[in-house]
Parts: structure tokens; C-alpha cells; sequence
């Protein structure tokens, strides 16, 4: 049996064990006995009576380790050209400050504190001090509309609301307290304290007792510098909020002690990166992987993190991926197909990356959407590198298949994340739950327990996460993603099996786009699809069927639509195309026929199911969907 397989078959037969030798990685202030309470509700909790704090996983360790002037993390904004490094020391001083602010707004052990920020340190020094506190984060995209803040805001309730006076994005400067502002009108929820990072390209205007300057919070001497709480491994250490099929985002939870047992593993196991390595991961600190591979396991094993602040392309260039890899020597790079698929649009032949010594950079990781063969190939003989796709979930935290690098790198399979990462036993399943021969698709689904890191529930909601990922096969949580296991064990995702969509990586509900669309008093009936695209993997089309009566011209009805979702979901919903239609086909209970209608917006034949109501409906649509005019 190779290195792999021994290992991930230990991880399933006997987790306790294995679990218990990986926790020896992370400081404890009380070491778990127990290392996972099964019956604990809703499924299980890991290292139930062990106390810790991932903070002073993530920097105090290192310093008393003699690593303080060591690089934690490096700061390189393609905008403003800053390039700026944060050694451990200086990392743990500005931490220890905002979390003695924080404090002093009252901020404590289980208060939640949303953050709104861009790609700046200030917002992985805010993720630090909410850990240091045992205050629960829940950073919200800067990408999302005043009515999906709000929405959050709701749900978590926090004390404070940490933001940037604004996002930088190309041509064009995104301003947060707007946008904030406009949120806390919406929302019934109301915070206690706002606090802004100011920045020089769009200062916020401050407001009343309650708005306060963040530079005023973290000045030295200003307040007593926080320790670090001493806090269960199963008290939560952040909530970040994921489309689901219905409109309500699910508040995904994470503990401190499963998280950084978890984290800590992969770095070794599927990134290969140790003390003193640099990882490049362009994403964003508003996604689940900005959380883990930006801001914690980089900080949790000792590694340098690079935090860029730009795009891959068009800040300036198709080559600013590669610039950041060189400058900074990075061993591994962990991206989104589609910035990959977006740097080869503009330079094919690779000229830029030739441009850039590349010789630190050991393998490109990717993952968020399905990454294309094609991409995969072009990207390897580019970097002559390993390019390794990987799949995982918000809710999973880190990797579910992948190729284990750090333990022993299995041959590549385009079109594959390669294996299941010890602790994790994936299988297909049937629709009665039976596990499907190899390369039979089913719902890809992983047998219960699920490893530590993982989700242990949705936020306020246990009931919400037994139905949405524990009651359709009992024993088992279901990804959402469809696919298959082949002979060897690789894992092949093929797409989700239900309504959300995969836009760039970016993870949106085709649902909330209908509820927006649905408000539109012109709006009679719609249905939001995703289909294929070059560039983005999927984009959202919205086929809408007018209130009678109505006699706006479609080209307007559209334009209005899609000015209405980008201002209720936000621009990140890139929805681009509306058609008016006569009628949507349904089966004759009414249920909307979307994989009909996705199937044939791909180029397939669109299969109709025998329970169709009006199959003469789905024919009057072929046009509309594949393009060839406007209905
Ligand atoms: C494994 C677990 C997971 O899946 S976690 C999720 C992992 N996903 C990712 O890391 C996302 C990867 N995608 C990206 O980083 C971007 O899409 C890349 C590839 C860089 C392309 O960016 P961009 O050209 O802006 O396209 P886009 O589709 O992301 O954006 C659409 C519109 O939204 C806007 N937008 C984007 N981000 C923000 C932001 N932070 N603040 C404000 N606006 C934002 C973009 O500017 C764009 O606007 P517009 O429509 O062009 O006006």
C-alpha cells in the first residue's frame, strides 16, 4: 500500500487514533482526552473538553519560539504598489492591540463582530483579534449588495461591524460605508459600534458616538493589548455565510480546535508547506478559502502568507500572478480555475510568465469550480509544475479529495481532484442511498463522522443542517456535488445537484436571483439557470414571463433586471441575460423543468421527462436558450 493509502485507511478505521496523533501538531492549554463525542447533537464534536486558542496557534507560539522576526505576512496591492511585510512580532502587536479595543467596545468571548474588508492586512488583523478574544468573526464579501450584508447582519447579530471605508476594484472604487449605511437601514438587527479602517482613496465620513476610526482603536497605549482567551475547542471561532438552494445564506460554523487540527494536517499532508515556506493564495479573506489558506493554516504551521490585493488580470497585466510568485519566492500558488482560464485569454502563449523567475513555485493549486482539462493542461506545460485540482466545500473547510503532496503525490488524472484526503471516506451514492460501482455518477456524499474542521452545524439553525446535509441518506452528508469514484479511487465531480450555481468561483443561489426577479412587478413567473461559460465556468441566465398587462419593451424589462439583482445580490451575480418568454415548462406538478432547460443553453439535446405538462413549451424555447434569437 503506497504512504497514501495506509494513512487515509488508519484515518477511517480508527479516527479516534488518528485524530489524537494529528491535535499533537497545535498547543493546547488543556489537552482533549476526548478526542470526538459521537453522540454530541447535531453530529458529533471533536476534542469536546480540550482548551486552546487558535490565535495563539497562529502567532504567539511562534514567537516564543524564538520565530518572531520571522515573515508572517506579506502585503502586495497591484493598486496602490505597496508591498509591505508583517513579521510575527509585528503581526502579534497589532492583533494583541485591536483585540484590547475591541475589548474595550465589549467585545468578549461568543460576541459576533462582522467584518466587511478587502484584500488589507487590517482584515486579517481583525480575524486575529476576534480569535484572540474568542469573539466569532463572520467576514462578508465586499462583493455582495447592501441586502445580503443585512442579511447577515441578522443572522449573527454581532456587537460590532469592522469595515474598510472601501474595495479597490479595477477602474473604479467601491465605497463600504454607502454600503453599510444603506444595510443597517434594511436590517432589524443593529450593531453597538461601527468601526472603519480608513483609507486614503475614499475616507468614510464618521458619524455619531457610534461610528469610531480603527486607527484610534489600535493606537499603542491607546488600551491594554489582549491575551488569549482560553476557549473550548468546540466554541465557535467564525460563522461565514454560503449560498444555499433557498434565498436565507447558511452561517456555516467552525471550532476553534477541529479547525486547527485540521488545517494544521493539510498544510503538511495535501500542501506541503512548513515553517518558513511562502504560500500565494489569490482568493479572497471573504471566502472560505481566503479563511484557511490567506489567513490561518499558512499562520497555524509558520509559513509566510502572501495577501495580494489585485486581479489576475488587468493590474496591470496577465503576468501579476507570476510577478507575486517571484517577488516573493512562493512554493505553492492556490487559485480559481477561472483566473487561470483569465490569464490565458490574454496571453496564450504564456510571454509573461517567462518573464518571471518562477523557480521557487513547487505546484499550482486549484479549486472552487471544476477545473477543465484543457486549463489544466495548458497550465502545467506552462509552469512545468504539478497542477493539482482539488474539491472542497465552505462547509468542509479544507479539502475533501485531493492529491496529497505532503505524504506522497499520486499520478495526476485531468478532470480529477485526485483522492480522498485521509479522513475523509467519499462515496457515490444511488438514489436509495446504496454505494454506486466505480465510475457510476450518484451524489457524492462522506460517511459519517465527518473529520475535524468541518462544519458542526448551521449557525442558530441545527434543524437547517439535518435537512439540508444529514436526512436524505442517513449516515452519511450530502456535498451537493454529483460525480463519480473511479477504479483507482479518484474522485470525478461533475457539477451540483441542485440550484446553486458555481460563477467564477464564486458560489451564488439560483433561488435568491428568482426572489429578486420575482419583485419586479413586471414579473409574472421566472427560472434563473446556470450555464456553461469559457471564462467564468458558469454565468446565471434569467428566463422571465411578464404580468399580463405589461407592455415595457423586453430590451428595457432586461436592462431594469439586471440592474435590480446586481443592486439586491450584488455585482459578483454577474447576471448579463434576461429574455422574456411566453411560458416556462413545468412537470404537472408545477415543478420548473431547469435541467431541461440548462442542457439545452449547453448545446445538449435537453432531455424531456415524461412528466412534462406542455412539452410544446420546451420547444418554443429551444431558440431562446441556445441563442440563436431573442425571444
Ligand atoms: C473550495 C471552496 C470554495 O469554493 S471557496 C470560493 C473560492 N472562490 C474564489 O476564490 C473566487 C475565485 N474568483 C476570483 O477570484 C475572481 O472571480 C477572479 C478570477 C479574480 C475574477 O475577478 P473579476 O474579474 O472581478 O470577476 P468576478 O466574476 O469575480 O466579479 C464580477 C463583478 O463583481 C465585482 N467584484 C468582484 N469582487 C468584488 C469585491 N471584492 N468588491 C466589489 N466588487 C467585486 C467585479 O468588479 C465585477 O464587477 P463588474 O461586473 O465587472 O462591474
Amino acid at each position: 500500500m503506497s504512504a497514501y493509502a495506509t494513512e487515509h485507511r488508519r484515518s477511517l478505521d480508527d479516527p479516534e487514533a488518528f485524530w489524537a496523533e494529528q491535535a499533537r501538531a497545535v498547543d493546547w492549554f488543556t489537552r482533549p482526552r476526548t478526542v470526538l463525542d459521537r453522540e454530541a447533537p447535531p453530529a458529533g464534536r471533536w476534542f469536546p473538553d480540550g482548551v486552546l486558542n487558535t490565535c495563539y496557534n497562529a502567532l504567539d507560539r511562534h514567537v516564543v519560539r524564538g520565530r518572531a522576526d520571522e515573515p508572517a505576512l506579506i502585503f502586495h496591492s497591484a493598486y496602490s504598489g505597496t508591498r509591505r511585510t508583517y513579521t510575527y512580532a509585528d503581526l502579534l502587536q497589532e492583533v494583541a492591540q485591536l483585540g484590547g479595543g475591541l475589548r474595550e467596545l465589549g467585545v468578549g468571548p461568543g460576541d459576533r463582530v462582522v467584518i466587511s474588508m478587502p484584500m488589507v492586512p487590517e482584515a486579517v488583523v481583525a480575524m486575529l483579534a476576534c480569535a484572540r478574544l474568542g469573539a466569532v468573526h463572520s467576514v462578508v464579501f465586499g462583493g455582495f449588495a447592501a441586502a445580503e450584508l443585512a442579511a447577515r447582519i441578522d443572522d449573527a447579530r454581532p456587537k460590532v461591524v469592522l469595515i474598510s471605508s472601501c474595495g479597490l476594484e479595477p477602474g473604479r472604487v467601491v465605497e463600504y460605508k454607502p454600503l453599510l449605511d444603506a444595510a443597517l437601514q434594511r436590517s432589524r438587527h443593529q450593531p453597538d459600534y461601527v468601526v472603519v479602517h480608513q483609507r486614503p482613496e475614499a475616507p468614510a465620513e464618521l458619524h455619531g458616538e457610534r461610528e469610531l476610526d480603527l486607527a484610534v482603536l489600535m493606537r499603542p497605549g491607546q488600551f491594554q493589548p489582549a491575551g488569549c482567551a482560553e476557549l473550548a475547542a468546540t466554541d465557535p471561532l467564525y460563522i461565514l455565510y454560503t449560498s444555499g438552494t433557498t434565498g436565507k445564506p447558511k452561517g456555516i460554523v467552525r471550532d476553534h480546535g477541529g479547525h486547527a487540527v485540521a488545517l494544521a494536517y493539510s498544510m503538511r499532508a495535501v500542501y506541503d508547506i512548513g515553517p518558513g515556506d511562502v504560500m500565494f493564495t489569490a482568493s479572497d479573506v471573504g471566502w472560505v478559502v481566503g479563511h484557511s489558506y490567506i489567513v490561518y493554516a499558512p499562520l497555524l504551521v509558520g509559513a509566510t502568507t502572501v495577501l495580494y490585493e489585485g486581479k489576475p488580470v488587468g493590474t496591470p497585466d496577465a503576468g501579476s500572478f507570476w510577478r507575486v510568485v517571484s517577488e516573493h519566492r512562493a512554493k505553492v500558488l492556490f487559485t480559481a480555475p477561472t483566473a487561470v482560464r483569465a490569464i490565458r485569454r490574454v496571453d496564450p502563449d504564456g510571454a509573461l510568465a517567462r518573464r518571471h523567475d518562477l523557480s521557487s513555485l513547487q505546484a499550482l493549486f486549484l479549486a472552487g469550480e471544476r477545473l477543465d482539462p484543457d486549463t489544466f493542461h495548458w497550465a502545467g506545460e506552462l509552469l512545468g509544475v504539478p497542477v493539482v485540482d482539488h474539491w472542497w466545500q465552505t462547509e468542509t473547510g479544507w479539502p475533501i479529495a485531493a492529491n496529497p503532496r505532503g505524504l506522497a503525490p499520486l499520478p495526476l488524472k485531468a478532470g480529477s481532484p485526485s483522492v480522498p484526503v485521509p479522513g475523509y471516506d467519499v462515496q457515490a451514492l444511488g438514489p436509495d442511498g446504496a454505494v454506486l460501482p466505480a465510475d457510476q455518477d450518484g451524489a457524492l456524499c462522506l460517511r459519517l463522522p465527518l473529520p475535524p474542521g468541518t462544519l458542526p452545524t448551521i449557525w442558530g439553525d441545527d434543524d437547517r443542517f439535518r435537512r439540508s446535509y444529514l436526512e436524505t441518506f442517513p449516515g452519511w452528508y450530502l456535498s451537493g456535488d454529483g460525480g463519480h469514484l473511479d477504479a483507482d479511487g479518484y474522485v470525478f465531480v461533475m457539477g451540483r445537484t441542485d440550484d446553486v450555481i458555481n460563477v467564477a468561483g464564486h458560489r451564488l443561489s439560483t433561488g435568491s436571483m428568482e426572489a429578486v426577479l420575482a419583485s419586479h412587478p413586471a414579473v409574472a413567473e421566472c427560472a434563473v439557470i446556470g450555464v456553461a461559460d469559457d471564462l467564468k465556468g458558469q454565468v446565471p441566465r434569467a428566463l422571465v414571463v411578464l404580468t399580463d398587462g405589461v407592455d415595457t419593451p423586453p430590451a428595457q424589462l432586461a436592462e431594469e433586471l439586471v440592474a435590480l439583482v446586481r443592486a439586491e445580490i450584488g455585482p459578483v451575480a454577474s447576471l448579463r441575460r434576461v429574455d422574456v418568454v411566453a411560458a416556462l415548462p413545468k412537470t404537472r406538478s408545477g415543478k420548473l423543468l431547469r435541467r431541461t432547460m440548462r442542457e439545452i443553453a449547453d448545446g445538449g439535446p435537453g432531455t424531456v421527462p415524461s412528466t412534462v405538462e406542455d412539452a410544446g413549451v420546451v420547444e418554443q424555447l429551444r431558440p431562446v436558450l441556445r441563442g440563436d434569437h431573442p425571444a
